[in-house]
């Protein structure tokens, strides 16, 4: 009873309260006409999250198909699916013990099924849906079998990378066998150069924006007839994007009958799922028999953060700023800032993220290296601020919401924000920047620099995403 009851508070906490448009209803909620197999479900299990037999790790031993052993290893998962020389890669990595996500997840996947994969920042769902994909891609066959798309630049460099490393070789037997190439097609990459990549060594698997994917898709470079997965990373963040969400629609209808094609959606948030569910059945974006896996839905974020706020006035922010970032003396720390308004734009003002900068080049201590990343800048030196941070050490980056999503520094300790998120979703994806080991039991922190009249806002983000933020004097 204590998880039902839990279960409607993430209903009430995380879907109505939040905007969000990946589908315009032409009819209220109320006409909603749930799928025949959703009914049933919903119907058998009233409150639950998910169409599936599978909605949290509370309800699995009630499922016969779900293995419930929380000793199993990945490779004990996956062996029977993905091939040994990606698993000898996994645990080159240093990868044994499956997450929460995985470990629920990834017997689904296997099953062929189409998958929304919806579990908290940092919980590994990225190398789940990458073990998927490499059960399923034959390297002999020279198409695109694979397709991930993610909403920026740098989580495309990323999910890439991660890609290539897994499919990395390391020995004699893979040597012997094609290898997979994995291409990036990004934003801010040119045609002429995509074009003699793809002509040079056509990719098995691709991550790609939705920008640079339709461009190269209209000009029929590259062919996706042999899709057999498509993931749609961060998909709340690319239905809710004004310039991504016809293309997105349009990619997910396209180029591959669905019953040929596995589809996954991933994210931290996704805000009405049960009307997601049904829309992704209801537009044929995914089968009918899609199942929704909610890792932790009573716990959206991760427990190891601890949220702090401080109050001061506007023009005390930079010094309160600075005075944080010494008595913290973060490893590595993001700060985020909110974008520039057109108004301030108008005003002439300088952009807060170039003033942070400045404060911090003039007057802070630490001997971090301070980096901005933020969507203006260009390609180029967004793509150096981001390679500079994955080589470690210590660093301070100023960043806007860009790198809100899906960016993984597992070594930033302390996330500060010096603007307040627009909504709580904004709040879970920029916290969700830090606590990115999913076996440390170490704390870290973020700190809200807030006036007194946002603090009831804040309150408000408490309450929708459930945790306790408490006031730090200085
Ligand atoms: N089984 C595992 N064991 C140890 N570390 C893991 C495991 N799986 C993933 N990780 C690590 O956890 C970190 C977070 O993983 P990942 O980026 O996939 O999270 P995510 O769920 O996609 O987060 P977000 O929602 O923020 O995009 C990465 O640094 C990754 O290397």
């Amino acid at each position: 009873m204590g998880c039902c009851s839990t279960e409607i508070l993430v209903l009430q906490g995380l879907s109505w309260r939040f905007p969000f448009s990946y589908n315009k209803p032409t009819h209220t909620p109320a006409a909603f006409r749930p799928h025949p197999s959703f009914n049933t479900c919903i119907n058998s299990h009233p409150i639950s999250v998910s169409v599936s037999p599978i909605t949290s790790s509370s309800t699995n031993q009630e499922h016969p198909n779900f293995v419930d052993d929380q000793h199993l290893t990945l490779r004990g998962i996956c062996q029977a699916h993905v091939p040994d020389h990606i698993l000898r890669r996994v645990e080159e990595v240093g990868y044994f013990t499956p997450t929460e996500i995985q470990r629920q997840a990834l017997p689904v996947l296997f099953s062929g099924r189409d998958c929304i994969l919806h579990a908290q920042t940092g919980s590994g769902k990225t190398l789940a849906y990458l073990l998927l994909v490499y059960s399923v891609i034959n390297t002999q066959r020279s198409a695109v079998q694979a397709l991930i798309v993610v909403p920026t630049r740098e989580l495309g460099m990323q999910v890439a990378k991660v890609a290539r490393m897994l499919a990395a070789k390391s020995d004699q037997s893979v040597l012997d066998n094609k290898p997979c190439t994995v291409m990036a097609l990004l934003d801010g990459g040119t045609l002429k150069r995509q074009k003699s990549w793809l002509k040079a060594e056509p990719p098995t698997i691709i991550v790609g924006t939705l920008g640079s994917l339709c461009q190269m898709l209209e000009k029929q470079m590259i062919k996706l007839e042999s899709m057999r997965v498509l993931v749609i990373d961060e998909v709340d963040f690319m239905f809710n994007s004004s310039n991504q969400v016809s293309s997105l629609r349009k990619l997910l209808i396209s180029y591959s009958s669905i019953n040929n094609r596995q589809t996954i959606f991933a994210s931290a948030s996704i805000p009405q799922h049960r009307r997601f569910l049904y829309d992704c059945i209801q537009q044929k974006w995914t089968k009918t028999d899609v199942v929704h896996i909610h890792a932790n839905p009573v716990q959206p974020m991760p427990a190891c953060l601890l949220h702090r706020f401080l109050i001061c006035s506007r023009s005390e922010r930079h010094s309160a700023l600075l005075s944080l970032l010494q008595s913290d003396a973060p490893q590595s720390a993001i700060i985020f800032v909110n974008e520039q308004s057109e108004k301030s734009k108008k005003a002439g003002n300088a952009p807060a993220t170039n003033v942070v900068i400045d404060v911090l080049k003039n007057s802070h201590e630490g001997s971090h290296e301070i980096l901005l990343l933020e969507e203006k800048i260009n390609f180029n030196s967004r793509a150096a601020s981001f390679s500079e941070l994955r080589q470690g050490g210590s660093y301070i980056l100023v960043a806007t919401d860009i790198a809100g999503r899906g960016v993984d520094l597992p070594d930033t300790t302390h996330i500060y924000n010096f603007d307040l998120p627009k909504d709580a979703v904004h709040y879970l994806h920029r916290a969700g920047r830090t606590g990115r080991k999913p076996f440390s039991e170490s704390k870290c922190v973020v700190t809200s620099i807030i006036t007194l009249e946002e603090r009831f806002v804040l309150q408000k983000y408490e309450n929708e995403l459930m945790f306790l933020c408490e006031e730090l004097f200085l």
